[in-house]
């Protein structure tokens, strides 16, 4: 669980308030046609042992760009919610959904058309399922108690009524272009190898894009419920800001978890492919535990995090290193958690990790020129901050990874390796291509 129950609302105020919001239980209602019943912006969000969130419509909006956007979104999201007025139940409070682009200076073009520097819904219609409950929240501005308790009724009327014919199956796969050839890639890997063994880079993750033409058109809400059964372990994400796209992925790297004053996080870096049998699968993890290149390489996230950590916090704790097993690849794996000297907001935490030395690089300056210099495809909110918070600034976001970004029609895929001094481009090539599994099995048929 994400949060914990809590007895208190988040505020109650009369009536006349900027942001009310009201809601109610449900019996149960299946996040597919839910979504499919809404309109865009739409929202999708679960962690592995839940909440599950599926949001449609804006009650507000928050957005911001360039170097101070973590901020901005965080001061304007707490002005939003000094004026909430609220009365139903912690866990059905309502809460900011979005994320961040990797870049700061990130200019929205295709793919990425519809999707800022910074990004968060307030939904008009909210979904929570957790502890074996269902609730339904409805919310707007600039209105009365009753008029949002009028909504939330009308919805929750629509929602016995939910369209049938949602079960999708994957739409097929008729083409596929990757951005980097082998031998491409082969060059960039050199050129920061060269650059590391000239003591200019210590580590950079360098990425890839494939750029798929679909036979159908995708659900994507149907996606995330395969790869909800594929992949149970990952927080599973959709953001879909206008009809023109969707970000959605599995990714199984938590970046930031606030609960009052506890911050959870992951180094995770390092990676194998499963084995066919037991014995290859134990084989390959035995290859990644005992790796002095995987050390080093997952060495300097987990430094870097705590590095980043220690300033705020009273005491960081690194959990031992340990293997984490996914469907289709294996990674090394290191939960952390810190205990906050003073309260903060999620979003502080966020800026502080992103991106952590897993998908940028050290030092991270370098690394992320060097990232710009040699990809040839934009990033957009690939390897950024998604996930959701709360009026109190708690929250939880995930990296974008094992991700694509959809028109409905075709998708771009995204994945990346960390590379080192050690690094020998065809075996990272190789790691690379294990990171579109999760999305590209799928779309495939
Ligand atoms: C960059 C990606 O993954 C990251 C890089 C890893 C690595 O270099 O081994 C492992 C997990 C992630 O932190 C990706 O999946 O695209």
């Amino acid at each position: 669980m994400e949060s914990p129950p809590r007895d208190g609302q988040v505020s109650a105020e009369p009536t006349g308030s900027a942001l009310v919001s009201r809601a109610c239980e449900l019996s149960d209602c299946d996040p597919r046609p839910f979504l499919a019943g809404r309109d865009a912006p739409r929202t999708y969000w679960t962690s592995p042992y839940g909440p599950e969130f599926a949001g449609g419509g804006t009650a507000a909006r928050v957005t911001a760009s360039g170097t101070d956007r973590f901020e901005e979104v965080r001061e304007d999201a707490d002005d939003l919610f000094a004026e909430l007025d609220y009365n139903g139940p912690d866990r059905a409070r309502p809460r900011l959904f979005g994320g961040f682009s990797f870049h700061e200076d990130h200019d929205p073009s295709p793919p990425w058309q519809g999707f800022g520097a910074a990004e968060f819904v307030l939904p008009r219609t909210q979904l929570t399922r957790a502890n074996g409950e269902t609730w339904l929240t409805v919310s707007d501005r600039d209105t009365t108690p009753e008029a949002v308790e009028r909504e939330l009724a009308e919805v929750r009327e629509t929602l016995t009524d939910a369209p049938e014919g949602t079960n999708s199956d994957p739409p097929g796969v008729v083409a596929a272009e990757p951005t980097t050839t082998r031998e491409e890639w082969a060059a960039q890997v050199s050129a920061a190898v060269s650059r590391i063994e000239a003591g200019d880079l210590r580590k950079v993750t360098l990425a890839q894009a494939l750029a798929v033409e679909l036979a159908d058109e995708v659900s994507v809400p149907a996606a995330l419920a395969r790869l909800g059964e594929s992949y149970p372990d990952c927080f599973r994400f959709c953001f879909e800001p206008t009809t023109e796209g969707a970000f959605f992925g599995a990714t199984p790297e938590r970046l930031a978890t606030l609960r009052g004053r506890t911050v959870e996080t992951d180094a995770l870096a390092g990676s194998v492919g499963r084995g066919d049998t037991p014995e290859e699968d134990a084989e390959l993890e035995a290859s990644i535990e005992n790796s002095e290149k995987m050390a080093h390489e997952h060495g300097l996230v987990v430094e870097t995090i705590r590095d980043q950590l220690s300033p705020v916090s009273g005491e960081v704790r690194v959990a031992d290193r340990r293997v984490r097993k996914l469907a289709t690849i294996q990674h090394l794996w290191t939960p952390i958690e810190a205990d906050l000297t003073d309260s903060d907001h999620v979003l502080s935490i966020v800026e502080a990790l992103h991106p952590t030395p897993a998908v940028g690089g050290l030092p991270p300056a370098k690394a992320l020129t060097t990232i710009r210099e040699t990809e040839t495809f934009d990033r957009g909110w690939y390897a950024a901050p998604v996930g959701w918070f709360d009026a109190e600034g708690d929250g939880t976001f995930a990296v974008g990874i094992r991700s694509a970004v959809t028109d409905g029609d075709s998708a771009t895929l995204f994945a990346g390796n960390g590379i080192v001094g050690d690094s020998d481009p065809d075996e990272e090539y190789e790691e690379v291509q294990l990171k579109y599994r999760p999305i590209l099995d799928e779309l495939e048929r």
